[in-house]
C-alpha cells in the first residue's frame, strides 16, 4: 500500500499485519473511529481473536495515531501507529492470570465474554505482565469502514501469508472462502 497517512480519516478502515520485535505476530483492523477487530497469529496468546472491541482513537500528529482500550480479560493495550514509517509501538498490560493461563483467552472472545469475566474474578491480577515492544508492519491495506469480512474467521497457520499474497480478499475486500478455491 503506497499512501501517505496524515489525517485520522486516512487511518480509519486500515487493516494491518505486524510482527513485534519479540516475534509475536498480530493482525489489527481499524473498523471505525471507535471500534477495532484483531487476530493473534504468534506469541503467548496465538489463536485468540476479537471483533468489535471499543477503542479510544486519536491522531497525535500528522500520520501518527494512538489507540487504547481495556478488555474483558482485564488486559489493557496502548498502540502508537506510525504507518508512514512502517512501525508501531505497542504496550500490552496483561493481568497475572493471563500470563499464567493464556489458554483460557485463546478463543473467539466475543462468544466467551462470561468466561473472561469469571476468570478475571477467580485468578490474580497483580503484578501485571507488561510487554512494551516496537513492531514492524508487514501488510497494510485499505479495507474500508465497517467491513465485517476483514476479521471473520479463526486464525490458521499460514493465514497471514495468504493475506500478504493477496489470496484472502477479493477486489471489494470481501473474504474469499477457502472452500471455493
Ligand atoms: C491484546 C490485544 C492486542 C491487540 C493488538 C496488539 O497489537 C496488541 C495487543
Amino acid at each position: 500500500m503506497k499512501k501517505e497517512f496524515k489525517e485520522l480519516s486516512d487511518f480509519i478502515g486500515t487493516h494491518f499485519i505486524y510482527t513485534y520485535d519479540n516475534g509475536w505476530e498480530y493482525e489489527w483492523y481499524c473498523k471505525n473511529d471507535h471500534t477495532c477487530c484483531y487476530r493473534i497469529h504468534g506469541g503467548m496468546v496465538a489463536g485468540r481473536w476479537v471483533t468489535d472491541q471499543e477503542i479510544n482513537l486519536f491522531k497525535i500528529a500528522d500520520g501518527i495515531y494512538k489507540v487504547t482500550w481495556t478488555e474483558p480479560t482485564g488486559t489493557d493495550v496502548a498502540l502508537d501507529f506510525m504507518p508512514n514509517e512502517g512501525k508501531i509501538n505497542g504496550v500490552i498490560f496483561f493481568p497475572k492470570w493471563v500470563k499464567e493461563h493464556p489458554e483460557i483467552t485463546v478463543c473467539y472472545q466475543n462468544k466467551h465474554i462470561d468466561k473472561m469475566h469469571e476468570a478475571r474474578e477467580k485468578y490474580e491480577t497483580y503484578p501485571k505482565y507488561v510487554v512494551p515492544e516496537f513492531a514492524t508492519i508487514t501488510y497494510m491495506a485499505d479495507a474500508g469502514i465497517d467491513n465485517d469480512d476483514v476479521i471473520n474467521e479463526t486464525p490458521y497457520e499460514g493465514m497471514t501469508d495468504d493475506i500478504r499474497a493477496g489470496k484472502f480478499y477479493d477486489e471489494n475486500y470481501k473474504h474469499v472462502s477457502r472452500k471455493a478455491e
